[in-house]
């Protein structure tokens, strides 16, 4: 079986062993400490990498050769782009790390890498105040993101939705946060990664003023690219390597429920509904459901969920497999975080592992699946029924 990701860290260890007896400023660190950045890296967020950029000069612990090598790269990557510079040779063992490192990036853009750069000096701040003394909730959270709010803490990186006022609808800028999100996780020193909603819902779904945005290219050039960020959203929960859990603390719709089938775990609130009216709305399964419903519950139940769009309370989600357990909203909190927290202690590497063993031979199927329902939805978009069925939404909401 290939364990990619599993052959990847050996060898990263391989390296690290030859510089484990560097001191903290090592070559390794020069260029994340130097303060000169080259114009290419300007853009969206330079003022926060330059910051970044400052604040590792600060930390009060050294955060070990693994990380300094990820901020090697990054910085690397952020300032210079891809790897351009010769392989060292075998025995130049510092600089074959440093090399691997910035290479193993391949072709990620200048700007992505700044923002993982931002995210993961941000984590390795709150991990050092954690340890030392307690730091106000704002300083903890992650910069960059509008929709979302991200923190770290015990080990639990948390992708909170929000957008309370719209029930946490996915609108096109919070599919890209999430991805950038789900990036900066499976890189981060976190065991697990939660999704949660702010507020009363978990998620309303997709927001259906994405359907009102329609650019200059017309309504197909949207449909189009609007299937392929359906396709890559998606592609990022199934390549995601560490165990995810979805906190589900309210009613959820259409594609929040669809993908909990690529989830780990599934907490949910008592009062949590798991809907997915697709075919009300002229649409068609998404998230990889139309296998993975089937897969968990069985035919019978799942075309009741994504043909007919029967909602499900969560106990029935929970008898269905859907969900791993449901708990009172009384103490839903604090039972499921303290839950979490002990989960977060266990072993990092068995547990990535794990999932590995578990996942990685349907990866292949599920790419395919979710190409092929991306595809089918694009279609779908442009048909009368789901111009209708949005229309429908918009004139009840007028009418309010
Ligand atoms: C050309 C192609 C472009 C397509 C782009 C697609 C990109 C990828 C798509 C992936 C496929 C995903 C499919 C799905 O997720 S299908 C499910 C879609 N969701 C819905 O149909 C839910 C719609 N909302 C509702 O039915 C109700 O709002 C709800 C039952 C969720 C809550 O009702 P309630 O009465 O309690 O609250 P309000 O309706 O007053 O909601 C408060 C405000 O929030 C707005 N809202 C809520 N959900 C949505 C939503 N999904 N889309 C847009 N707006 C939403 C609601 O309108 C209220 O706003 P106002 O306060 O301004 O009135």
């Amino acid at each position: 079986m290939a364990l990619v990701g599993v052959s990847g860290r050996r060898a990263g260890c391989y390296c690290l062993r030859a510089v484990r007896s560097l001191p903290f400023c090592s070559p390794l660190q020069v260029p994340a400490l130097q303060l000169h950045i080259s114009k290419t890296a300007m853009g969206a967020c330079q003022k926060d990498f330059e910051s970044a950029v400052n604040q590792v000069k600060l930390l009060k612990k050294d955060p070990g050769n693994e990380v300094k090598l990820k901020l090697y790269a990054l910085y690397k990557q952020a300032t210079e782009g891809a790897c351009n510079t010769p392989k060292p040779g075998l025995f130049d063992l510092i600089n074959k790390a440093k090399w691997d490192a910035w290479n193993a990036l391949g072709n990620l853009p200048k700007e992505t890498a700044r923002q993982n750069y931002v995210d993961l000096v941000s984590g390795l701040r709150s991990s050092s105040d954690s340890s030392s003394q307690v730091k106000p909730e704002a300083d903890k959270k992650r910069a960059g993101y509008d929709t979302l709010v991200i923190t770290s803490e015990d080990c639990i990186t948390k992708i909170m939705l929000n957008r309370p006022a719209k029930k946490n609808a996915l609108t096109t800028q919070m599919y890209r946060e999430i991805m950038l999100a789900l990036e900066a996780a499976s890189k981060d020193d976190s065991t697990i990664t939660v999704f949660t909603g702010n507020g009363d819902y978990y998620s309303s779904g997709n927001d259906l003023t994405n359907f009102t945005d329609i650019p200059p290219g017309g309504i197909e050039e949207k449909a189009k690219n609007s299937a392929i960020l359906l396709r890559d959203f998606v592609d990022c929960f199934i390549d995601f390597p560490k165990p995810l859990v979805a906190v589900v603390n309210g009613p959820a719709v259409g594609i929040s429920v669809t993908i909990l089938g690529l989830f780990d775990l599934v907490y949910a609130s008592d009062r949590a509904t798991f809907h997915t009216p697709f075919s009300h709305l002229g649409q068609t399964p998404e998230g990889c459901s139309s296998y993975t419903f089937p897969k968990i519950m069985g035919p019978a139940k799942a075309v009741e969920m994504l043909i007919f769009g029967k909602k499900l309370t969560a106990g029935e989600a929970y008898a269905q497999g859907l969900v791993t357990e449901v708990f009172p909203d009384s103490t839903f909190q604090k039972e499921v975080w303290t839950r979490l927290k002990a989960y977060s202690k266990l072993p990092q590497n068995a547990m990535h592992i794990s999932k590995q063993i578990i996942r990685n031979h349907e990866k292949e199927k599920l790419h395919a699946i979710n190409a092929e329902e991306s595809r089918i939805l694009q279609e779908r978009w442009l048909s009368d029924e789901c111009m209708n069925a949005v229309m429908d939404f918009f004139s009840r909401k007028a009418k309010l």
